[in-house]
């Protein structure tokens, strides 16, 4: 019988985030291009008596350990589908920001998820996996999947991308965390206070820029950083006024693009390679304008079995 297993799972970036009106269930249609990058949660599953949780890492504090945790539920539904019980310990390494816009939770859920089937066997198929991440939240079958993927629906129905060569991007984690229903909210709020109204039948159907799918698939960062856009911006400024700040000090660091990453409140910034994402990274770190300074390349690949 295995013992434990171990699943690495990355952090995401939205490069397009195009929210549509709320629909009636509580949810936007999205045209949600991901990105996988390289910043890491590890998931480790091991047999118990029970279900049991432990976190490690600077943010480990504001992670839940009890049945809410998306790797818990994940675990939870698995075993509900194969007639079993959840018993087994999770252990999760936490490297990636909580509550940062990142899809922190999402990446323990579909580590959780492919970290027990392999450690009980249950095999169980990739559609059959991605219905139970879909089942988790509109994140969590890209942290499966990784790479570069469009998300439609409310993001969950994901269609890959083709890319070329490696994106250079530096993150500045903010203090404190934001509410993704309170950033949608947000995003509900201002454009009923603009007169545009928030519904699906006000706003326009989301769609990909195709100058953005173009810059992915020929790997040019300049055009990439000349398409990028996130809907969600603007309210997620409006709750963290002060994060402007730290988008002007990346620009002025040299990033060839500053936005918002997904519903905040960390910033992403895309610079020309790796070398100039370093030298970003220091000045921004000395800007004073952000908690922490993280780089990182992606594409990488999505929830990956590591031992
Ligand atoms: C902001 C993003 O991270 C961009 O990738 C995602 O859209 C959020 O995905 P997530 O954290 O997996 O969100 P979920 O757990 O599915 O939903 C949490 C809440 O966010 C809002 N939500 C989420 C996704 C979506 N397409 N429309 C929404 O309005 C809803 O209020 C929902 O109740
Ligand atoms: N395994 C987990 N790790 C972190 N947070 C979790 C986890 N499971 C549940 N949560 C809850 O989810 C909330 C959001 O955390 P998460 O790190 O996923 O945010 P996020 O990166 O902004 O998500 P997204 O980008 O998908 O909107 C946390 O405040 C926490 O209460």
């Amino acid at each position: 019988m295995t013992a434990s297993v171990t699943v690495r799972v990355p952090a995401k970036v939205n490069v397009q985030l195009a929210v549509g009106g709320l629909r009636p269930d509580g949810f936007h249609d999205l045209a949600n291009v991901f990105l996988a990058v390289g910043l890491y949660d590890e998931v480790t599953v091991t047999h118990a008596d029970g279900m049991r949780i432990t976190c490690a890492g600077p943010d480990a504090g504001q992670v839940p350990l009890d049945g809410s945790n998306l790797a818990a539920r994940a675990a939870r539904l698995l075993a509900a589908r194969y007639g079993r019980t959840a018993d087994v310990h999770i252990h999760i390494d936490k490297d990636i920001p909580v509550a940062g816009g990142m899809a922190g939770g999402s990446a323990d859920g579909a580590g959780a998820l492919l970290a027990c089937d392999a450690l009980w066997g249950t095999a169980a198929p990739r559609e059959e996996l991605l219905e139970i991440c879909a089942e988790l939240g509109s994140d969590v079958p890209f942290s499966l999947v990784g790479g570069a993927a469009l998300g439609r629906g409310r993001g969950e129905l994901l269609t890959p991308l083709e890319t070329a060569g490696s994106f250079s991007w530096v993150f500045a984690v903010a203090d404190g965390g934001l509410s993704t229903p309170a950033v949608y909210g947000e995003c509900d709020r201002l454009r009923e206070s603009s007169g545009q109204g928030a519904t699906s039948a006000d706003v326009p159907d989301p769609e990909a820029s195709p100058a953005l799918l173009a810059a992915l698939r020929t790997g040019d960062a300049p055009a990439l950083a000349a398409a990028v856009t996130n809907d969600l911006q603007p309210a997620a400024l409006s709750l963290r006024p002060d994060l402007a700040a730290t988008l002007a000090a990346g620009t002025q660091a040299g990033a060839l693009a500053a936005m918002v990453s997904g519903s905040g409140p960390t910033t992403a910034f895309l610079a020309p390679g790796p070398e100039e994402a370093l030298k970003t990274a220091e000045l921004l770190a000395a800007s004073g304008t952000c908690r922490a300074v993280r780089v990182a390349e992606g594409p990488v690949a999505g929830a990956t079995v590591v031992a």
